[in-house]
């Protein structure tokens, strides 16, 4: 357990000032996961609503990636014995009693607030994760850090009426406790703190499956408002909309230091909004959203299906930036048409621009990705073991990190090298066997098949009839039939919509060589054992 623990810390660690791990992320106890909860202690409630608001979604990822567990939560415990190591750190405190008044004068710390520049933790802020937040002294510090551009509003005059902080819930902030946004307010570029520093263009591997969403990202970005505008990428879970969408965003930055990036959820997006209505702050809110912004990027805008008033809002923010000739980036896990209880006229807006999917990556590609995560873990991958990964884990790349990062911390806990060995016993369960080939997709095969006769995907999909290409597109066909549980009209729609006849003939055709014809023997087992089928 310690093990999981420091690994996941050790990912942070790096992108952290020492001062700010020190004084956050050292004092916290991890007594375990139970089920979907990880139980974490802390020196006292500050901790729980500062950790939620900056580190908790990096933290949780973590530990899903290391463990496999999905939709964690955590389940805070005020442990004041650990106020000692944050006071060790070099503050001053009195514990006990400042955890009980900063719950009692429902203070809150923005969950999920927008990153602030963590070299700029203000000393209120460190003051109060020591515990030196009483009643009346947790004001100074809130002030101290709307100085420092950490808070966006006055949350002292509501105090009194301000909900109590609750343990936060990872990853969703109820409606009735929504947080108030960071506002912008200095240093150049901050608004990029929103980012996460890990998404870039750099590190995102492209392949057919996303090359498309990929090259309307970096065109938006080169000209943001003017080309694609908005831009729509839509995909299935973990596949990349998220990091392709940040890393617009760093680039726009990279180009030009002082644009306004705003990154954010739609479901922060709606709880932003319900909370400046709740509070009177409308204008505020929308000064935010409409007045100073250069690029909005709004991750996962099918949460807002349903929700009448903030779609009516998001509306005229998109009115506003749009006409401002501002970019506007969103993402969806469905193409806009599909998004259910979303007004069409937002519909209609969201393909004004350009809409790109991301599908799941072939083959190559999720082979490309998992050396691209070895070497930025500086893991040493073999070839054997990236295929084995990216033949079992087919359809989500978070999926994919994940099982690489589960062989690694596997690998050291048995002190042995990440070899094919112990990828074959951990994966072993999910390993395709024999003709079961459920894992493996149409696309795979034709790949494949292209790779093995040294001919293009168009061609193989094309109607021309040279034995060129008729052979290895019946060949491509048959190994469809005989090992994908998939039919002839099915197998047909794949391969440039042919006829279902098209495809009983190739089978029969192949069935026969396969007896006869040593080259078309071979060639089966190669694409065979190509996409892991043999
Ligand atoms: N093409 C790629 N190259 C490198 N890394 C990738 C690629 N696609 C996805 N990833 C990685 O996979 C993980 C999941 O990606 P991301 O969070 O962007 O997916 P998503 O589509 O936004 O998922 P969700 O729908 O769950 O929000 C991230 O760690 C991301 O860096």
């Amino acid at each position: 357990m310690d093990g999981l623990w420091e690994s996941t810390l050790g990912r942070l660690r790096g992108r952290l000032a020492e001062e700010t791990y020190a004084t956050w992320l050292e004092p916290i106890r991890f007594d375990g996961i139970e089920g979907r909860i990880v139980r974490l202690r802390i020196p006292n409630r500050f901790f729980a609503d500062w950790i939620s608001a900056r580190y908790l979604p990096d933290i949780l990822e973590s530990l899903a990636a290391l463990t496999g567990a999905e939709g964690l939560d955590v389940s805070w415990v005020v442990d004041p014995s650990l106020q000692e190591q944050v006071t060790s750190a070099g503050q001053v405190a009195s514990p006990a009693v400042a955890d009980r008044e900063v719950a009692s004068t429902g203070v809150m710390l923005a969950p999920g607030a927008m990153l602030a520049d963590e070299a700029m933790l203000s000393r209120g802020a460190r003051m109060a994760a020591a515990g030196r937040v009483t009643a009346r002294a947790s004001r100074p510090p809130v002030r101290a850090l709307r100085a420092a551009g950490e808070l966006p509003f006055d949350v002292e005059g509501g105090a009194d009426r301000a909900p109590i902080a609750r343990p936060p819930v990872a990853r969703s902030v109820a409606a009735d406790r929504v947080a108030p946004p960071v506002e912008s307010g200095s240093p150049v570029g901050e608004q990029s703190y929103a980012l996460n520093p890990r998404y870039l263009f750099d590190n995102f591997v492209v392949g057919p499956s996303n090359q498309l969403a990929h090259a309307a990202s970096i065109a938006a970005s080169s000209s943001p408002g003017k080309r694609y505008n908005p831009l729509f990428i839509y995909s299935k879970v973990g596949l990349g909309k998220t990091h392709l969408v940040n890393a617009v965003g760093h680039r726009v930055l990279e180009d030009r230091r002082d644009a306004r990036v705003l990154f954010l959820s739609a479901e922060r997006f709606t709880n932003e909004f319900i909370w400046a209505l709740q509070h009177k702050r409308i204008d505020e809110f929308r000064a935010r959203y409409r007045g100073s912004c250069d690029v909005l990027v709004i991750d996962d805008i099918q949460f807002l299906a349903g929700r009448e008033q903030t779609q009516e809002e998001f509306f005229h923010t998109f009115n506003a930036l749009y006409h401002a000739d501002k970019q506007i980036v969103v993402t969806s896990d469905v193409y806009p048409q599909h998004i259910p209880e979303m007004q069409e006229r937002l519909i209609s807006r969201f393909q004004w621009g350009l809409v790109a999917d991301i599908q799941a990556p072939e083959l190559d590609t999720r082979i490309a990705i998992l050396r691209k995560k070895a070497e930025q873990e500086q893991l040493h991958l073999g070839d054997d073991v990236a295929l084995l990964v990216a033949q079992v884990v087919q359809s989500n790349v978070r999926e994919l990190e994940g099982t690489l990062l589960r062989l690694a911390v596997l690998a050291d806990a048995q002190q042995r090298p990440l070899d094919i060995e112990l990828a074959r016993m951990a994966l072993g369960a999910h390993q395709p066997k024999g003709r079961d080939a459920r894992q493996t997709s149409v696309e795979d095969i034709q790949r494949a098949a292209c790779e093995y006769f040294q001919i293009g995907i168009k061609e193989l999909m094309s109607d021309r009839r040279h034995r060129n290409v008729s052979l290895p597109r019946m060949i491509a066909m048959y190994i469809c039939r005989e090992r994908l549980d998939l039919s002839y009209p099915m197998i047909g729609a794949r391969f440039g919509n042919k006829d279902h006849t098209t495809v009983m003939n190739a089978h029969r055709k192949i069935s026969g060589l396969v007896e006869s014809d040593e080259r078309v023997k071979r060639a089966i087992e190669v694409i065979e054992r190509k996409v892991g089928i043999s």
